[in-house]
């Protein structure tokens, strides 16, 4: 088997688009077999998350050790605030031949391209800037001055959807769901093709 990994799977975005909601939507599905690589963040606990469930929360002090200890796949200051992927799992993962799902900002993305260039990237994208505007102020999790400055970053966040292997507009929830399901499986069947011709061609050689 030349390539018995699982694959890493990149689904980023702006702040508000609905990551959070499809992941949720995605994991509490039937067919889904991916495993869900939970971030560290330094920011405040939201009402309702969990410890060890949403995030992993640590101080300032403590992130900036796990950075210095090289403990992360990838890390981003997004206003004001640290978040990062923690590295042990995700190789643990992948190295036995499951998919690790992320949920990361554009620029940790960015940062795995360059890491893991086999990885699958999505964009999750709204369908207007202005639906972006209604989910923030609709999730009512954040002051108007940070629902502001995560606007103005997502205007910048929405010119990197090029970059991605795939862009899927979350209009509806479900909908989104399942395109990124679809996305997954067929990523999974052109893989195993590819690597069934190059087993092919290698007898072949030989
Ligand atoms: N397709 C949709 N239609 C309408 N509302 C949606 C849709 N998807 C998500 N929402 C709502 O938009 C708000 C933001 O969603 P969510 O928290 O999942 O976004 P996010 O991209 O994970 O944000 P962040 O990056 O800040 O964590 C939530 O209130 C959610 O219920
Ligand atoms: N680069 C990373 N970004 C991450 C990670 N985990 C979450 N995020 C993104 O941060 C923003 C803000 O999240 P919120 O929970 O404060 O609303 C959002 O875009 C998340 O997707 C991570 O490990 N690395």
């Amino acid at each position: 088997m030349i390539n018995p990994q699982g694959l890493m799977i990149v689904l980023s975005g702006p702040s508000g688009v609905g990551k959070g909601t499809v992941r949720k939507a995605i994991f509490d599905h039937p067919d889904t077999e991916f495993e869900y690589s939970i971030s560290m963040t330094t920011r405040n606990m939201r009402e309702g998350e969990v410890d060890g469930v949403d995030y992993f929360f640590k101080s300032k002090k403590e992130f900036e050790q796990l950075i210095a200890d090289d403990k992360f796949i990838e890390y981003a200051q997004y206003v004001d605030n640290y978040y990062g992927t923690p590295v042990d799992y995700c190789i643990e993962t992948i190295n036995d031949g499951r998919d690790i799902f992320l949920e990361i900002e554009v620029e940790g993305a960015k940062q795995v391209r360059e890491k893991f260039p086999n990885a699958l990237f999505i964009f999750l994208a709204p369908p207007t800037l202005g639906h972006l505007e209604d989910r923030l102020i609709g999730r009512g999790t954040e002051s108007d001055d940070i629902i502001k400055n995560r606007i103005e970053t997502a205007k910048k966040e929405l010119e990197m959807m090029s970059l991605y292997d795939y862009v899927v507009i979350n209009d509806e929830v479900d909908a989104a769901r399942q395109t990124i399901q679809s996305i997954v499986t067929a990523e999974h069947h052109n893989r195993k093709r590819i690597e069934q011709q190059l087993r092919k061609h290698l007898l072949e050689v030989d």
